[in-house]
Parts: C-alpha cells; sequence; structure tokens
C-alpha cells in the first residue's frame, strides 16, 4: 500500500503546536486559504497535538456521513475530553455508539416524545420572559437566553424546577464556557483549569439529581417526567452511566441552542421586515387558539417562515463548526491515503459560507429556505449527516422556535450596539452579551 507516501497536501506548522494557533484565532480563514493552497477536497495539519486531515465541501461531507463506522469513529479532542469525559473515561467519545443508538430509538428527543412537551416549554419560556424582560427597556439577550435554554434542559433532561439550582448550574456553565474559549493549558490561574474544575462541580450536581432521583422512583414519591426518570426507570444503566449521559446531553445542547436564539434576535432586530413577516405567521397561530390556550406541536409546524430565519441564522453563524473523526482504518479519498489513527476534521463553513454553494454567503437572507426545493444535498449541515447527525435537533427546534413565538408577541426590539463584536471563531458569541432595546407590544 501506499500509506504515508501518498499523504494529503498540506504542512504540519511547528513542532508541538502545529497550526493550533492560526487555527484557533480564525478557522474559516485558515482553511479557506489552505483549500485555496493546497486541495478543495482534502488537506493536512496538524493543531492540538494531532495529526490532522481537513476534509471540505459537499463531496467531503457526503464521504464522512456514509462511511461512520466502516472508515470513522467519533472523537473528541484532548482538551474536550479533559473537560468532559469523567476521570477513568471507559470510551474516549463523548458517547458511545450504542449510547447514540439508545438516544435515537424510541427515545426520548424523537417527535413522538416530544410531541409532550410543547405545552411545557411555552409555559416555563412565558414565565421566564416574564421574570426576565418583561418591564425592561434594555437587557442582555445571550445571558438570558443562556439561562433560559438551561432551565429547559434542567426541566426535561434533569427534572429539576428550582431556580436556585439552575442559578448555579449557569454559573458553572459560564466558566466551563471561558474555558473553552480559552487556551487548553491545564495550569492553576488559567480559565482552562477554571473550567475543569467547574465541570467536576457540574458532574458532582448531575450525580445528585441522579440519586434523587432513583430514591423518588424507589420510594414512592410521583416522578417526574424527564429524561433522568426515564433513564433510572429503564433499569439497564448505571447512575455513572447517566450521570454521563446527562453530561454530554447539556453540553451538546445547551449553548447550541442558546447561540442560535441570541442570533436569531441579532439579526432579526437588524431587520424589520423579517421581524414583521415573523410576526404575522406567529399572530396568525394565536388567532386560530383559545387566548392563553398553549402552544401545541401542530402549531409549532405551522411556523414555516420562523424556522427560515433560524435555519438562515445558522447557516451565517453555524452554532456548532464542525467536529472531529478517528480514521479506524487507512482510507483513500481525492486520490490520497490517509492512515489510521489520523484524526479528520469536517466544517460546516466549507459548503455554508462557501459562495459556489451560497451566492453572498454573508447576506442574512431567509427567502433562501422558503424556496421550496430545497439545498442541494449536503450544503448545509447546521447538525450533520448521517448516522451520527445531532440527535437533538428537533428538540432545539421546538425550543428555539417556542422562544421566538412568545418574543415576537411580546416585543419589538432594535440593538444597541449595532457594530458588536462577535467573539469566539469555534463558539461565537457577542462580545457584549447582545443587548437590546426593548419595546412591549400589546396584542
Ligand atoms: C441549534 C442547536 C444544535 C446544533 C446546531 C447542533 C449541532 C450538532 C452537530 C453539528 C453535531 C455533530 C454531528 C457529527 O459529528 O456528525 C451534534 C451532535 C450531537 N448533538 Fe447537537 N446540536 C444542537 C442541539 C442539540 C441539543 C439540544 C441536544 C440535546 C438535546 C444535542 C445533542 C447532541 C448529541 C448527544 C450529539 C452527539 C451525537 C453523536 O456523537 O453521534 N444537540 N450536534
Amino acid at each position: 500500500s501506499n500509506v504515508g507516501t501518498n499523504l494529503p497536501p498540506g504542512g504540519s506548522g511547528w513542532p508541538v503546536v502545529g497550526e493550533t494557533l492560526d487555527f484557533v484565532v480564525n478557522p474559516e480563514k485558515f482553511i479557506t486559504d489552505r483549500m485555496k493552497k493546497h486541495s478543495p477536497d482534502i488537506f493536512r495539519t496538524n493543531f492540538f497535538g494531532e495529526k490532522i486531515v481537513i476534509i471540505c465541501g459537499p463531496n467531503g461531507h457526503k464521504f464522512l456521513f456514509s462511511n461512520e463506522d466502516k472508515h470513522f469513529t467519533a472523537y473528541l479532542p484532548q482538551a474536550m475530553q479533559k473537560l468532559f469525559l469523567s476521570s477513568q473515561p471507559k470510551t474516549d467519545k463523548l458517547y458511545r455508539d450504542s449510547d447514540v443508538k439508545l438516544l435515537r430509538s424510541p427515545g426520548f428527543l424523537k417527535p413522538e416524545a416530544l410531541v409532550n412537551y410543547v405545552a411545557g416549554m411555552d409555559s416555563i419560556i412565558q414565565k421566564q420572559l416574564k421574570t426576565h424582560l418583561e418591564g425592561k427597556t434594555e437587557a442582555k439577550i445571550h445571558p438570558f437566553s443562556r439561562s433560559l435554554t438551561l432551565t429547559l434542559a434542567c426541566r426535561f433532561f434533569l427534572g429539576i424546577e428550582n431556580p436556585e439550582r439552575v442559578a448555579k448550574l449557569v454559573g458553572q456553565f459560564d466558566i466551563v464556557t471561558d474555558g473553552i474559549h480559552s487556551l487548553p493549558l491545564n495550569v492553576p490561574g488559567t480559565a482552562f483549569y477554571h473550567a475543569v474544575k467547574a465541570a467536576v462541580v457540574i458532574r458532582k450536581e448531575l450525580a445528585d439529581v441522579v440519586a434523587e432521583k432513583k430514591a423518588r422512583v424507589l420510594g414512592s414519591g410521583a416522578p417526574t417526567q424527564d429524561l433522568c426518570t426515564t433513564m433510572i426507570v429503564g433499569g439497564y444503566m448505571s447512575d455513572e452511566e447517566i450521570t454521563e449521559k446527562l453530561m454530554g446531553l447539556l453540553v451538546a445542547g445547551y449553548s447550541t441552542v442558546a447561540t442560535t436564539m441570541t442570533f436569531v434576535i441579532k439579526f432579526v432586530g437588524e431587520r424589520p421586515d423579517v421581524y414583521h413577516k415573523i410576526l404575522s405567521e406567529q399572530l396568525e397561530i394565536s388567532e386560530s387558539k383559545k387566548p392563553e390556550e398553549l402552544l401545541s406541536w401542530n402549531d409549532v409546524q405551522k411556523m414555516k417562515y420562523a424556522w427560515a430565519v433560524v435555519c438562515e441564522a445558522m447557516r451565517v453563524v453555524p452554532p456548532v463548526l464542525g467536529t472531529f473523526r478517528e480514521a479506524i482504518t487507512d482510507f483513500s479519498y481525492a486520490g490520497y491515503t490517509v492512515p489510521k489513527g489520523w484524526k479528520v476534521f469536517w466544517t460546516v463553513n466549507t459548503t455554508q459560507r462557501n459562495p459556489e454553494y451560497f451566492q453572498e454567503p454573508n447576506k442574512f437572507d431567509p427567502s433562501r429556505f422558503m424556496k421550496g426545493e430545497g439545498m442541494p444535498l449536503y450544503t448545509y449541515v447546521p447538525f450533520g449527516g448521517g448516522p451520527r447527525m445531532c440527535p437533538g435537533k428537533e428538540y432545539a427546534r421546538l425550543a428555539i422556535l417556542t422562544f421566538i413565538h412568545n418574543m415576537v408577541k411580546k416585543f419589538k426590539w432594535e440593538l444597541v450596539e449595532p457594530n458588536e463584536k462577535i467573539l469566539g471563531s469555534m463558539m461565537p458569541l457577542p462580545e457584549k452579551g447582545l443587548p437590546v432595546h426593548l419595546h412591549p407590544r400589546y396584542v
């Protein structure tokens, strides 16, 4: 075989750090430059201390998503492993393949189950808006959307509603998020060091929740309807496994949903025309219902324009830039051969923000998603694709649309800082938390 002699083109940068810094500072530029210089299909690099190939474009996405388990398995960079896996990892994956199957099977995150959570979500979101935004003339949307998202996750994944407990978790997750944005140096005093500690606190809290729920399930108390209880009642996982799984869900589902909500509010705040279109769609839904009646699954299916707005927000600012795989065999692609053990990175930006597939990629234009014919295959991939595609997609859609419904009915808004800087290339966030001027709308 010609393994090792026919590697994809590319460079490996400095010893040890490789090209890490260039990548972290601006992944989009890093990748676009190298696609031009080396190959638009695949090139090799070296960062986070790993030998990496980056696989690009719709054909790259297709190849990756179609060869799961044959050539590829899931992989987390070492810094993420330190943060998110327990101290005695049984695996270097956030999710073992069997776990993913479990989540996808009749599971809690499937539409059949989610149908029953719409009204509850609507009611929590209404309460949160009342407590945190109503009566204010100005508010920071990003901290709000984070605490809202975690409140929902606490209710539906963990079955906890106590606001102090939720606030404590929000605080710890904020520290973890700061760490993700920093260099992964586990040295006292660094943001990453604090993040590793916060992740330990979160895991301990989750272990307590599992123990409490278990006592409730075994005792006579009426068990709540939540994912944690479902897993306990299932009876085939140890408490540690349940804790680990809940951690994985919170990590995967928390900042992604909050980021999407935040950027929807940003883009809509910049575009009164988009706001008015969303509003008229949402008012039509409300008018078909009794006053005070909570949203249902069917109502959410009618939010077609609002969903186009969400899709376009995730195209311009993807909440997940991309993920890693590990090659479990040597594999050949685009005329090159990559050895077993190398890490493979794919990123949504090589298609979603590529003018070849989306004209004027920086322009926010929800009408791209209203044309009816859909996007060319493997070009729009905010949730990934194939067997590893995000299992939280429907849950995320429900939470975000229910949030938008309530926001436009209650408020109009515009940005306090139209030129606010966006930080963090791997996980984008507005520098000042997206302050907006709020104007109440009386229906
Ligand atoms: C807008 C919100 C979200 C976006 C954009 C998003 C995106 C993604 C992406 C790109 C992946 C990687 C797929 C791959 O590697 O091929 C992923 C995986 C995953 N997501 Fe999401 N996600 C979102 C929300 C959620 C939520 C709410 C949950 C939990 C309820 C969740 C749970 C997961 C899990 C468990 C995985 C790992 C699946 C695996 O490794 O097979 N995600 N998500």
